[in-house]
């Protein structure tokens, strides 16, 4: 049995760069963003059930992201309708990772982790955490969208001091030499308690 270590943090904390930390010291990782993709590709699991509810979001046998967000600007109870299709899809990817890593470590990188109340089927929780005004520098820099848009996710989200404060381990991700030195200490913590179970 893998050991299963959700990563979380709001957006833009680092998540992506931590959990390609814990990828190199031999971690299995799951990317639920990732997952999202795949099921809103042609062929994934969540176009049928989204093109029943919102024909429009599917265009060309996938599911366009662009075409939800105007639906979501529209309305926003297209989003609670949107998570409830979409939310049991992506549990059940993860639990087919899971079952079939081989990893002593496997990392759940999900962004939504205890808004969605997953933390109760992991092993221990990261969370990571990086100063307000450097997390907005951040995602502003990728030039992705407005201070307005970032603004109404992170408001959408758990506060960062609230996510720190619930979970095991807090790497905090102004380097990216400390963020490593942190994930070492937690692999090895854990990796202990296993060795010695
Ligand atoms: C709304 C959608 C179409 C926006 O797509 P887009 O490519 O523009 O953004 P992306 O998915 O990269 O999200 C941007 C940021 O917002 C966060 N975010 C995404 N969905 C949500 C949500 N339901 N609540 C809070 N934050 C969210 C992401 O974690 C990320 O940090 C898309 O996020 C979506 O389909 N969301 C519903 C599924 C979901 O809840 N995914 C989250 C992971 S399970
Ligand atoms: N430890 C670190 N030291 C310095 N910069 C970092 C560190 N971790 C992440 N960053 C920078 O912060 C930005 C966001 O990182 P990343 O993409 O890993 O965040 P994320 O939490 O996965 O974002 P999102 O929630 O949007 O998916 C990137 O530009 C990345 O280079």
């Amino acid at each position: 049995m893998t050991f299963k270590l959700g990563l979380t943090g709001s957006i833009g904390m680092g998540k992506s760069t931590t959990a390609k930390i814990f990828a190199d010291l031999g971690c299995a990782v799951w990317d639920a963003d990732a997952a999202v993709h795949r099921l809103y590709s042609k062929g994934g699991a969540a176009v049928a059930p989204l093109a029943d509810l919102f024909p429009t979001a599917v265009q060309d046998g996938a599911v366009s992201r662009d075409a939800l967000k105007s639906l979501i600007s529209e309305d926003l109870s297209v989003l609670r309708a949107l998570e409830k299709i979409v939310h049991p899809l992506v549990a059940q990817d993860r639990a087919d990772f899971i079952a079939q890593s081989e990893a002593d470590v496997t990392v759940l990188d999900i962004p939504l982790l205890f808004e969605t109340g997953s933390e109760g089927t992991m092993n221990a929780v990261v969370c990571v955490s990086a100063p307000p005004d450097v997390q907005e520098a951040r995602v502003l820099a990728r030039g992705t969208m407005t201070k307005d848009t970032f603004e109404a996710i992170r408001a959408k989200q758990m506060p960062n001091d609230d996510k720190c404060a619930r979970a095991d381990y807090v790497v905090i991700t102004d380097s990216l030499d400390h963020a490593k030195s942190q994930v070492e200490m937690i692999l090895s913590t854990i990796r202990k308690g296993l060795h010695d179970a």
